[in-house]
């Protein structure tokens, strides 16, 4: 078991940067949730957004082809599989075309130039060296981002799953973006989704948003790029999603291995995580108070995971993104052709994706929780699942139920 091979979902991507198109497949999706090109297609338009964003987001459609396990808008309990296409792919035709071409289309054509001065911090110079190419195109073109596309798509079907099966809503916000910070301690609420997306940066306030946007233009104009942080929130989660009997099993360990899947996610911490550790103990936990009935808390330090399952309060889960490492001003390398000091090479890029890599974390996040639910309710359609939940929750003794504090 995986993190993407888990016990009920699994979930795998297919296609290169500017290859005629992302696949992307679901399995062991129930029957029942309703979905449509709809959904999947706002997810995308959310994912090109962002302040700092390179030439490629203003014009790729993401357009898309949902070509297996739905009809009518309703999932049939087959897999998903979801096409997107390349909007530029007439201009890459030649270039990155499936089959053999004739080498006279390609010789001298810009696009088919080998790069040979790698980028530090990118995937190209390990790539070349383990997969045996003389230049970086061909690792570039599967390492590159692009994919995230197919994940937000895949993410779209077990964000429906989630808020039509258990009533969950998954939500992000971005906490810092180099240096500018987000107010400490607000964290979006139901409902939020679209006042977060409103702001170009993906802060959840205003004042917040102005010194990220500040922080972007003063990369930008210094050639330079920038990382952050964002934060995934998950509203409504019932008890006992994960376990503690065995490490994979865990729900954090299952968080934490599909956000550190994400290309530039260099950190992931559950609850408030760094800041926890230095913590005394009598400051870290979330004490437990009597209520009527059961158990509240007045805080969530934990970010909703106890002892690798879900406790009932919000789940918090931070990704930390590393600065985009295309660089305008262009970092030192290596020309691996002659073996002379050389600049990497730069072609257009992001200055800044992190508001993008919200909606990213989220679409992992929902898959991570969908399989931990499908996991622990089961079921083969939307009402056996929901069935199920309903009837674990109306068997938890009073005195264990947790209540608002
Ligand atoms: C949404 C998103 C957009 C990205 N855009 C770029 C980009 O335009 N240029 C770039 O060099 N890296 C970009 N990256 C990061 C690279 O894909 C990543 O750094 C690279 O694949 C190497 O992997 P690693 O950083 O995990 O080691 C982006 C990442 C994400 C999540
Ligand atoms: C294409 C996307 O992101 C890309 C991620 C990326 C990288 O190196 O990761 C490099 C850039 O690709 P291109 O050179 O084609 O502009 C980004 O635009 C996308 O997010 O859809």
């Amino acid at each position: 078991m995986t993190w993407n091979d888990g016990p009920v979902l699994r979930w795998l991507t297919a296609g290169e940067s500017h290859g005629a198109a992302l696949t992307a497949v679901l399995e062991g999706m129930v029957a029942g949730v309703s979905v449509s090109s709809k959904e999947v297609s706002a997810e995308l338009a959310r994912r090109r957004l962002g302040y700092g964003r390179g030439a490629r987001m203003a014009f790729e459609a993401d357009e898309i082809e949902l070509s297996g396990g739905l009809r009518h808008g309703v999932t049939l309990g087959s897999p998903v599989a979801i096409r997107i296409a390349n909007s530029e792919w007439p201009k890459w035709e030649t270039v990155m075309s499936a089959d053999p071409v004739d080498p006279a289309l390609i010789e001298g054509r810009a696009r088919n130039a080998p790069l040979t001065r790698p980028r530090p911090g990118h995937a190209d110079l390990a790539g070349m060296t383990k997969y045996d190419f003389d230049e970086a195109r061909p690792v570039l073109e599967r390492a590159s981002a692009r994919e995230t596309a197919a994940k937000v798509a895949l993410g779209a079907v077990a964000k429906a799953f989630l808020a039509q099966a258990l009533g969950v809503e998954v939500l992000s916000h971005v906490i810092s973006l180099g240096t500018a910070d987000a107010t400490p301690g607000a964290i979006p609420m139901p409902g939020d989704g679209e006042r977060i997306d409103a702001s170009p940066v993906r802060a959840v306030d205003e004042a917040s948003t102005a010194a990220m946007v500040a922080e972007v233009d003063a990369a930008k104009e210094d050639g330079d790029t920038l990382g952050g942080v964002v934060e995934v929130v998950a509203h409504g989660l019932p008890v006992g999603l994960g376990s503690y009997v065995q490490a994979d099993r865990r729900l954090d360990a299952r968080l934490a291995g599909a956000l550190m899947g994400i290309q530039a996610m260099k950190g992931v911490e559950i609850g408030d995580g760094f800041t926890t550790a230095r913590r005394r103990g009598s400051a870290a936990h979330d004490e437990m108070h009597a209520a009527a009935p059961g158990v509240s808390r007045a805080s969530n330090r934990a970010g909703g995971i106890e002892g690798g399952m879900t406790n009932g309060e919000p789940l918090r889960a931070r990704v930390a993104m590393k600065p985009i490492s295309t660089v305008p001003r262009a970092l030192a390398t290596v020309d691996t052709a002659t073996g002379e000091a050389a600049v990497a090479h730069h072609q257009r890029s992001d200055v800044c994706a992190v508001p993008a890599a919200g909606v990213v974390a989220e679409a992992l996040v929902a898959l991570v929780l969908a399989d931990a639910a499908l996991e622990k309710f089961g079921g083969d359609s939307l009402r056996e699942t929901a069935r199920n939940l309903e009837a674990y929750r109306g068997a938890i003794d009073p005195h264990l139920l947790r209540s608002e504090p």
